[in-house]
C-alpha cells in the first residue's frame, strides 16, 4: 500500500471539560462513507497518534475496496490510556465530534474501544455501528474478524503448501485480545499447534483456561512456528524482525503489519509469504458494513466466506505476473477506486 496519498480531511479533536484529546482522518469516501474503528491508545505523542491514524485511515480505503463493500477509510484515535481516562462523558464527548462530521465519518471499535463503549457513543451520534444487539448493533466483530484471518490462511496455505490441513502446524498468535481470543479457538478446531503471546496477563489467563494445549510464549517472531499470526498492534515487521522470523506464512489481524512496505520483499527473500493484513482482517468490517446498511446475517457471511476466494486470487495474480501478494492485493483496490472515479 503506498504510503504517501493524500486524506480527504483529518480532524483533530479537543475538549477541554473532558480532556479528550483525538484525531479523525478520512482517507477516501470515493467508494462511500469513510468507515473505520476508533483506537483509544496511550500514544507517546501527538506525532504518533497522527501517524497511526493516516495509516490505519489508509488501510481502510484499501480493506473496503478489495472487500467489495461500497465504503470509503476513515479511522480515529483517542489519544491516552483507556484504562486511566475512558468515562462515559468523554466518550459522549468524542460522539458529538463524530456527529459534526455528519455522517462522512462512521466510527467503529478497534484497540482500546468495545462495543460498550460504542453504545455511550451512540448516544451522541447516528454514525457508529459494532454496537451491542440490545443497542441495535451486531456487537463485537472480533469472531468475523479472527474467521477471515483463518479463512485467508486456509488460502495461504493450499497456496504454499499445497494443502489447507492445518493439522499439527505451528500457528504462533501475538495478542489475544478480542481477535486472537477468536482465531484461537479456531485454529484449535482445525487440529493446530497454537503459540499465544500477550503483554496482558488476563488475556493470557482466559486463554490457558478456555484453551487447555494452548502453550503461552512471550517472543512470537522468535519461536518455532509455520505461522505467524499478529493481531496485536502493527509494524511488528521490519528489517530486523523479518531476519529473525521463522514462520513461512505471516497471516493474521493487525492493520499496519510492514513498518514500511519494503519488508515484504525481505520476507519474500527468505520464502516467506505475507498475505496483506487489510485482505484478511475483512471480516469486522464487511460485518459492521451489514449493520450500517441493514444486511442479514446470511449476506454478511457470504461476504465474510469471499476472503478466502479473494487471497487465492491475490496468490494467482502474484504468481502469474512475479509480484508480491501486496501489490496484487493494492491493484486491486486501486483498480476499483479508480474505477468509481471514472
Ligand atoms: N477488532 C476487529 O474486529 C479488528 C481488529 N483489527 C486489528 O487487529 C488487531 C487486534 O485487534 P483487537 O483484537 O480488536 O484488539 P484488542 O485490544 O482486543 O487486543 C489486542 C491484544 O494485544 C495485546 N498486545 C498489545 N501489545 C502486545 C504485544 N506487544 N505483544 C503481544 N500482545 C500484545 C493486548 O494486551 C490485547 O490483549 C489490531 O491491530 C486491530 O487494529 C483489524 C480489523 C478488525
Ligand atoms: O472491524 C471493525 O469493527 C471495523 C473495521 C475496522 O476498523 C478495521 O477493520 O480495522
Amino acid at each position: 500500500m503506498p504510503h504517501d496519498s493524500a486524506h480527504e480531511r483529518v480532524v483533530f479533536c479537543q475538549d477541554r471539560d473532558t480532556g479528550l484529546r483525538a484525531i479523525i482522518a478520512v482517507h477516501s469516501t470515493v467508494l462511500g462513507p469513510a468507515l473505520g474503528g476508533t483506537r483509544f491508545y496511550p500514544y507517546a505523542s501527538e506525532q504518533d497518534a497522527l501517524t497511526d491514524v493516516l495509516r490505519l485511515s489508509r488501510g481502510m480505503t484499501y480493506k473496503a475496496a478489495v472487500a467489495g463493500v461500497d465504503l470509503g477509510g476513515g479511522k480515529a484515535v483517542i489519544i491516552g490510556d483507556p484504562t486511566a481516562i475512558k468515562t462515559p462523558t468523554l466518550l459522549n464527548a468524542y460522539g458529538r465530534f463524530v456527529e459534526s462530521l455528519g455522517g462522512t465519518y462512521v466510527t467503529a471499535g478497534d484497540v482500546g474501544t468495545n462495543s460498550d463503549d460504542l453504545d455511550i457513543i451512540a448516544e451522541e451520534t447516528a454514525h457508529v455501528v459494532g454496537k451491542n444487539t440490545t443497542a441495535g448493533g451486531t456487537g463485537d466483530s472480533g469472531p468475523q474478524t479472527a474467521l477471515g484471518v483463518f479463512l485467508s490462511l486456509l488460502a495461504a496455505a493450499e497456496s504454499t503448501w499445497g494443502s489447507d490441513d492445518l493439522t499439527g502446524k505451528r500457528v504462533g498468535v501475538e495478542g489475544a485480545g478480542k481477535v486472537g481470543y477468536n482465531l484461537v479457538a479456531l485454529l484449535r478446531e482445525a487440529g493446530a499447534e497454537v503459540i499465544v503471546s500477550d503483554s496482558y496477563a488476563p488475556a493470557l489467563d482466559r486463554i490457558v483456561t478456555d484453551f487447555p494445549g494452548v502453550t503461552i510464549g512471550s517472543d512470537i517472531i522468535g519461536a518455532d512456528v509455520d505461522v505467524y499470526a499478529p493481531c496485536a498492534m502493527g509494524a511488528t515487521l521490519d528489517a530486523s524482525s523479518a531476519a529473525r522470523l521463522t514462520a513461512s506464512i505471516v497471516c493474521g489481524a493487525a492493520n499496519n503489519q510492514l513498518l514500511t512496505p519494503d519488508v515484504e520483499a525481505m520476507l519474500a527473500a527468505r520464502g516467506i509469504v505475507w498475505v496483506p493484513d487489510y485482505v484478511a482482517n475483512a471480516g469486522g468490517l464487511i460485518q459492521v458494513e451489514g449493520e450500517l446498511r441493514g444486511k442479514d446475517s446470511d449476506q454478511v457471511m457470504a461476504t465474510i466466506g469471499k476472503i478466502r476466494d479473494t487471497v487465492s486470487g491475490i496468490f494467482a495474480i502474484a504468481r502469474a505476473e512475479g509480484i508480491l501478494l501486496g501489490a496484487a492485493a493494492d491493484r486491486l483496490a486501486e483498480d476499483r477506486i479508480a474505477a468509481a472515479q471514472s
